[in-house]
C-alpha cells in the first residue's frame, strides 16, 4: 500500500502534496474504522481514559494535600518529581539536577540552633523592618528591609559603632548552612565542592501587615530559578511553627493534579530543585509572625558568594 501511494504522490505536480496527504489520512482512518473493530474499541477506551484523567485533574486542581504536617516529625520525607527542561542547556554536569525532588528533614538542625538563629534574625530585623508584611535581612550583603526600601545593616551598625552580631552568631549560621549544603549534596549525589552558596540567602519575617511594595508580596506563585536566576537548589530553614507562632503561611507546591503543602516547624529544613518542576508560593499569613531562612545554592562557581564573617 505504502509503495503504491508513494509512486502516486511522486506523479502529482508540486503544490498538491498537502491536499493529497490530507486525503490519504482520511482514507486510512476510514479504513481503520471499517476494518479493525477491536482497534476502534481500544482507542475509545484510551479516549475515555484521557477524558477521565482530565476531569480528575480539573476537579482536584488547587486542592491542598498536606505533604508534611507541623504535627509530625520526619527524619526524611521525599517527593520525587520529573525534572523540567530548565537544566538541559546548562553545563555543571556534576552538580545540576539529574533527579528532581522535594525533601523535608527534621532533626538535621537542632531546635536549639534554630531558636538561636531566630534570635539573630530578631535582633537584626529590629534595626529595620518593612512597612508591609515581609521583611528580610541578608547577612551576606547586609541588605535589610526598612520602610519601603532596603538599607545596609553593616553600614548602619558601623556608623553608630554598634557591635550587634557576635562571633558565635556567625558560627551557628555557618554550621547550619554547612549541614544543609551537605544534606543537599548527599541527597542529589553532588560532590560537595561543586555546590556553592549563592545570593540571595536571607532571613525572612512575614506577618499580616498589608503589603506596601512589591517586595512585601511573598504569596505569588514563582519558580526560584527564574525569580533569582542563579539558584539550582533552594533550601528553607523554618524558625517558627505553623499553628503555634502563626497561622496561614504554609509553603505550597503547585502541581497539575493538586497542591502539596509543607507546614513550617521550628528547625525543619525543606529543600528542592529550583526549576519549574517546583512552582511554589507561601500562603498569606493569617495571624502571628513567621520567621524562616532561605539558603540557596548554585552549580555556577561564578555565582558563588562567600560566608559572612565576624569583623
Ligand atoms: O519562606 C518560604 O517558605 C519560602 C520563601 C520563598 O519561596 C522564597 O524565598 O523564594
Ligand atoms: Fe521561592
Amino acid at each position: 500500500m505504502g509503495g503504491k501511494e508513494k509512486i502516486t504522490r511522486l506523479k502529482k505536480p508540486p503544490g498538491h502534496h498537502h491536499h493529497d496527504r490530507h486525503r490519504r489520512k482520511k482514507h486510512n482512518w476510514t479504513k481503520l474504522l471499517q476494518n479493525n473493530k477491536s482497534l476502534t474499541v481500544g482507542s475509545s477506551f484510551v479516549g475515555v481514559g484521557a477524558i477521565l484523567v482530565y476531569v480528575y485533574l480539573q476537579l482536584t486542581r488547587g486542592q491542598l494535600h498536606t505533604f508534611v504536617s507541623a504535627l509530625e516529625h520526619v527524619t526524611r520525607a521525599v517527593y520525587d518529581v520529573n525534572c523540567s527542561k530548565d537544566y538541559e542547556s546548562e553545563k555543571f554536569i556534576e552538580c545540576k539536577p539529574k533527579r528532581c525532588a522535594r525533601v523535608v528533614r527534621d532533626g538535621l538542625i537542632s531546635e536549639a540552633d534554630a531558636a538561636y538563629l531566630l534570635n539573630v534574625a530578631k535582633k537584626g530585623l529590629a534595626y529595620g523592618g518593612s512597612n508591609g508584611g515581609a521583611s528580610i535581612l541578608d547577612l551576606h550583603s547586609g541588605a535589610l528591609s526598612k520602610g519601603d526600601i532596603f538599607i545596609n545593616i553593616y553600614s548602619l551598625l558601623k556608623k553608630d559603632n554598634i557591635h550587634l552580631f557576635t562571633e558565635e552568631d556567625f558560627m551557628v549560621y555557618k554550621k547550619t548552612k554547612d549541614k544543609i549544603q551537605h544534606a543537599i549534596a548527599e541527597e542529589f549525589g553532588i560532590p560537595i565542592n561543586k555546590l556553592y552558596l549563592t545570593k540571595p540567602t536571607f532571613f525572612s519575617r512575614m506577618n499580616t501587615t498589608e503589603a506596601q511594595t512589591i517586595h512585601d508580596e511573598y504569596w505569588h506563585a514563582h519558580i526560584d530559578k527564574e525569580t533569582y536566576g542563579s539558584f539550582h537548589y533552594t533550601s528553607l530553614l523554618y524558625l517558627t511553627t505553623y499553628g503555634q507562632e502563626f497561622t496561614g503561611g504554609r509553603f505550597i507546591f503547585i502541581d497539575p493534579d493538586k497542591n502539596r503543602t509543607v507546614e513550617p516547624k521550628l528547625a525543619r529544613v525543606s529543600f528542592f530543585t529550583s526549576g519549574s518542576e517546583n512552582v511554589h508560593y507561601v500562603e498569606k499569613v493569617e495571624d502571628g509572625t513567621r520567621y524562616a531562612i532561605t539558603i540557596s545554592f548554585t552549580c555556577d562557581p561564578e555565582q558563588a558568594i562567600s560566608e559572612p564573617s565576624f569583623s
